[in-house]
């Protein structure tokens, strides 16, 4: 049993299964989704489900079509062929209106908040209530209950959102989404340039919409956070999909060889030269490598902890492992 956000910001209690959310039917589901931008085919043949309940984490590289795929989804670019089922019926989204009376709601990277504007009118902006006058303790009141379904900290509902930290920026711009009752909520990369903290934040508010029986996807490019909030992630590479798996059942390296197209990567390479150094080392012969960089071993590296190489995949020799697909 779950709870679900409603536009008055109460609660209702949803049958989603918890636990299981892939035994529903799924609330969206993509099928043949194929998308051209003159010569460029962005994105050939796309198939994605998503359940109610359920986080699914879109990863890929640089160009991978992620974004792409999200902007269909968001009405700003229509696919060329290909089917979009949501909520059960088969859907054409003409324009960002079109998205949101669906019930998909879309937090982009750039949030579009009004900096100047307070939490409470950045939330209500543009749907504001009373029908002669502004109910500003209805919006209040609101904001709040909203707010604290999210269990979000925000000190007040009367700052500007200019003073806001990035993770309560990001909760403002989701709070505001789930405004429309959404039914799927896309969040474009929700922990970029967050620290330690408000990436833990934001999170926690992930893991809260899926509470509350919301379908997730998220576009991530840092693997730890993925690895923490997904139940499953679908991997897109050079606009295909390259297997879809349960976050359970899947290492990070073989995420890694999915989103690069081979198991010899500029990750495994780097995690080689560490063991060298390491035994080396060991040996009690200098090493020369500074320091590991595989996203799941310790130590530090020259990428940021669990960040995905942002490079495009490396030549390599081992198939990506599509058949470990497990929808
Ligand atoms: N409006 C556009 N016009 C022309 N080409 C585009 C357009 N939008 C995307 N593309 C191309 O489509 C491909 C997929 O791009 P997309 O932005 O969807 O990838 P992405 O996975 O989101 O990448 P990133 O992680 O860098 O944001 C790329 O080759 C890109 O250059």
């Amino acid at each position: 049993m779950s709870k679900d956000v409603t536009g008055k910001g109460e609660a209702v209690v949803s049958t989603v299964s918890a636990e299981r959310p892939e035994a529903t039917a799924p609330v969206l589901s993509m099928r043949g989704v194929s998308k051209h931008f003159g010569a460029v085919a962005a994105l050939t043949d796309i198939d994605l489900d998503v359940h109610a309940g359920e986080v699914v984490a879109l990863v890929g590289d640089n160009g991978a079509g992620k974004s792409t795929l999200v902007k269909i989804l968001a009405g700003v670019h229509p696919q060329d062929t290909g089917t979009v089922n949501f909520d059960g019926k088969d859907v054409t989204i003409h324009t960002p209106v079109d998205s949101i009376q669906l019930g998909i709601a879309t937090v982009f990277q750039d949030l579009a908040l009004c900096d100047n504007l307070s939490v409470v009118d950045n939330l209500f902006l543009g749907r504001e209530l009373g029908p002669w006058r502004l109910n500003e303790v209805e919006m209040e009141v609101q904001s709040w209950k909203l707010l604290r379904q999210l269990s979000a900290k925000i000190p007040s509902v009367r700052i500007a959102v200019a003073s806001l930290s990035g993770g309560q920026r990001q909760t403002v711009a989701i709070a505001r989404s789930l405004l429309g009752s959404p039914k799927l909520i896309i969040l474009d990369e929700p922990t970029a340039a967050l620290g330690v903290a408000q990436t833990a934040e934001v999170l926690n508010l992930v893991e809260r919409l899926r509470e509350n029986g919301l379908a997730v996807i998220m576009i991530s490019h840092n693997m730890q956070d993925v690895k923490a909030v997904a139940d499953r992630v679908a991997v897109l590479r050079l606009g295909k999909n390259n297997g879809t798996f349960r976050m359970k059942e899947v290492s990070t390296d073989e995420l890694i060889a999915a989103i690069t197209g081979a198991t010899d990567n500029v990750v495994t390479q780097r995690a080689a030269q560490t063991g060298a150094a390491a035994a080396a080392n060991a040996a009690g012969t200098a090493g020369t490598v500074g320091g590991a960089d595989r996203l799941d071993g310790p130590g530090g590296g020259s990428l940021p902890p669990g960040q995905a190489p942002g490079s495009p995949g490396q030549p390599g020799s081992g198939p990506a492992p599509e058949e470990g697909a497990a929808p």
